[in-house]
């Protein structure tokens, strides 16, 4: 008995340890309410129960009666002439403290489940309403998803089985493969896509035409120092004036030539100052160059072709430094220019970190029985001497990101991104459940007008191609209100698996069928003329750590890119013969 109240105890515990890490500020004040009442609740039962079994002790504890043998039921009855006998008073609080006990283990276990092992505290922005638990069965994710796997030649779906282990895999294919050549033009799109510009079909349910997407017609566009109104000093660095250029609907122009600037900047600047950033999962540094300029480092892990472990889930897999800097590069080639400038960079550790760093994370230096240089930092993830980060013998790799304006200057707005996933082995989101589920989104706001929805579709679409599944937040600049691009920050988990195309990072695409013009024009663009790949290894070639992707994942970008095609394809023949194509379902 005295074990199991022990274990019952430690339990509580480490339950009222997890409210701790996962709740929102809300919710925590509310739990605690809970947990302290159960307390004190429990509490107040004890001393009830100490209070009866003293009366018990004076009046029940006798000798049998022949009144107690003619009656089996005596005891039920002193119960329920006990219970009777209760004030009104403090039968109702009985029941609210069982009420109370109850409400607070299912409100635990669904923060656990809700939050996941990520734990993020971050304030659930934009919710989105809960309808129905029930698939339907018809939802275009999933049936898109079988048809996928159908028409699937094994390259996509079994040979994420088939990966090497990582120390295996080094090495190994790492021969450029020349994917052959396109069959599929999708020249249904193209007609669509060269009507809207004629001025025609520009009501089409799926491709939103470019006079009818804000990101394009802009009818303001001011950047931060407009808004702030405030120019860069003269001796400005590059980073504050790319700072005070962020404009609302892009990060960047095209061709700006400040991108190159900071880009050189981060990776040939002396280092002055580093420390760990507080928040987030894994470890990531802050360095500080001169002149104020700073720059968020994520460390290299391991080799360019190390995959994903086939039994990590998503949210458990390691950040890619190389990843950072293939998205950025990405994210500039499809015109979309919503991730901060990303350049690679080879540390000493001795003198541009160690040197210039304090605190804590320097007791977590030491030197490896390989005799490298190593530290771990302090983070909920990967931070102990089993997944240090190890130097060659002291020469560490790593991504540098330009660093976001300060929240002083442009404060960002933390959005829970929709479609996110339930960061819970088993559980799954409520997207996964109901085929409606965009019907749902498309109707609150801020998604049910102008850009956001659009962005989340191009975002869909710059995860998938690079497999990124960790999109759980997104964020946008305050100042500019709702109608603003969605910044792409995070990218540290993509391009983990080369030969495994996950599907449902497309699912917002597949469930709302909706797709701007200018993004479809670029997709096809790359699709049948120079291919995505060479364009994005060309543009990688002059990052100072090149070659930034191991090839397979090259390939698997043009591969992706036929999938996002002709799920595109088939949201639009779905939309122009609907009957047809609900009699080809059913079939
Ligand atoms: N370039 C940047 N400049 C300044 N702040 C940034 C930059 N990139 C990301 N951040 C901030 O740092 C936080 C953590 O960064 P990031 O998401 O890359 O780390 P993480 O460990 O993967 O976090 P999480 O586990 O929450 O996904 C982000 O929420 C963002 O607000
Ligand atoms: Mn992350």
């Amino acid at each position: 008995m005295f074990t199991k109240l022990n274990l019952t105890s430690n339990l509580m515990h480490s339950r009222v340890f997890e409210i701790k890490r996962y709740q929102t500020p809300y919710k925590k004040e509310c739990i605690s309410n809970s947990v302290s009442s159960i307390y004190s609740v429990s509490g107040w039962v004890r001393a009830r129960w100490l209070h009866w079994r003293s009366s018990c002790v004076r009046d029940c504890k006798r000798s049998p009666t022949p009144e107690d043998a003619r009656s089996a039921t005596t005891p039920r009855r002193q119960t329920a002439r006990t219970m009777f006998n209760m004030k009104l008073k403090e039968r109702l609080a009985l029941a609210v403290s069982a009420f109370l006990i109850l409400f607070t283990l299912m409100l635990i276990v669904d923060l656990q489940m809700d939050y996941g092992i990520s734990g993020h505290r971050v304030p659930l922005h934009g919710r989105v309403k809960i309808v129905d638990d029930v698939d339907k069965g018809n939802s275009a994710y999933i049936e898109f998803r079988k048809r996928f796997l159908q028409r699937s030649n094994g390259s996509n779906s079994s040979r994420e089985f088939e990966q090497s282990a990582p120390s295996e895999t080094s090495g190994l294919d790492t021969e450029p493969r020349t994917p052959s050549p396109p069959a599929d033009r999708f020249e249904h799109l193209q007609r669509i896509l060269l009507l809207q510009i004629q001025g025609k079909s520009v009501d089409h349910a799926v491709i939103i035409p470019p006079h009818k997407d804000l990101n394009v017609i802009r009818p303001e566009n001011p950047t931060i120092g407009e808004m702030e109104d405030l120019e860069p000093s003269l001796n400005a660095s590059n980073l504050e004036k790319f700072q005070l250029k962020i404009a609302q609907h892009e990060l960047y122009e095209d061709g700006e030539k400040l991108v190159e600037a900071i880009l050189k900047d981060m990776s040939t600047t002396s280092i002055l100052h580093v420390e760990q950033k507080e928040g987030g999962t894994q470890l990531k540094l802050i360095i500080d160059y001169p002149n104020g300029v700073q720059a968020l480092f994520k460390p290299m892990r391991f080799a360019r072709d190390v995959q994903t472990l086939p039994n990590h889930f998503y949210f458990s897999d390691y950040e890619r430094h190389n990843a950072e800097i293939a998205a950025f590069h990405l994210d500039r080639i499809l015109g979309f220019r919503r991730a901060m400038p990303v350049v690679g960079r080879v540390l000493n550790m001795t003198t541009e970190i160690y040197d210039v760093t304090e605190g804590d994370i320097l007791k977590t230096f030491f030197v490896s029985p390989a005799n490298n240089f190593c530290f771990h930092g302090k983070c909920s993830y990967y931070c102990d001497t089993g997944h240090a980060i190890c130097g060659n013998p002291d020469m560490l790799e790593g991504s540098f990101a330009a660093f976001l304006p300060s929240s002083d200057l442009a404060e960002r707005k933390v959005w829970r991104h929709p479609w996110r996933r339930s960061y819970h082995k088993r559980r799954k989101a409520q997207w996964e459940l109901q085929s409606d589920y965009c019907d749902t989104v498309r109707t609150t706001p801020p998604y049910d007008s102008g850009r956001r929805l659009l962005d989340l579709m191009d975002m869909s679409i710059f995860d998938f191609l690079t497999g990124n599944m960790d999109r759980h937040h997104y964020e946008t600049f305050k100042m500019f209100g709702n109608e603003t691009f969605t910044l792409h920050l995070d990218q540290g988990r993509a391009f983990g698996k080369a030969f495994h195309d996950e599907l449902s990072i497309l699912a917002p695409l597949l469930q709302c069928c909706f797709v701007r013009h200018t993004t479809l024009a670029v997709l096809l663009k790359y699709h049948n003329g120079v291919s995505l790949s060479s364009i994005l290894r060309e543009s990688m070639k002059a990052d100072p750590v090149s070659p930034i992707l191991w090839e397979p994942h090259l390939t698997a970008l043009d591969r992706r890119m036929v999938t996002i095609l002709d799920a595109i394809r088939k949201c639009v023949e779905k939309a122009e013969n609907p009957l047809e194509n609900e009699l080809n379902d059913i079939v």
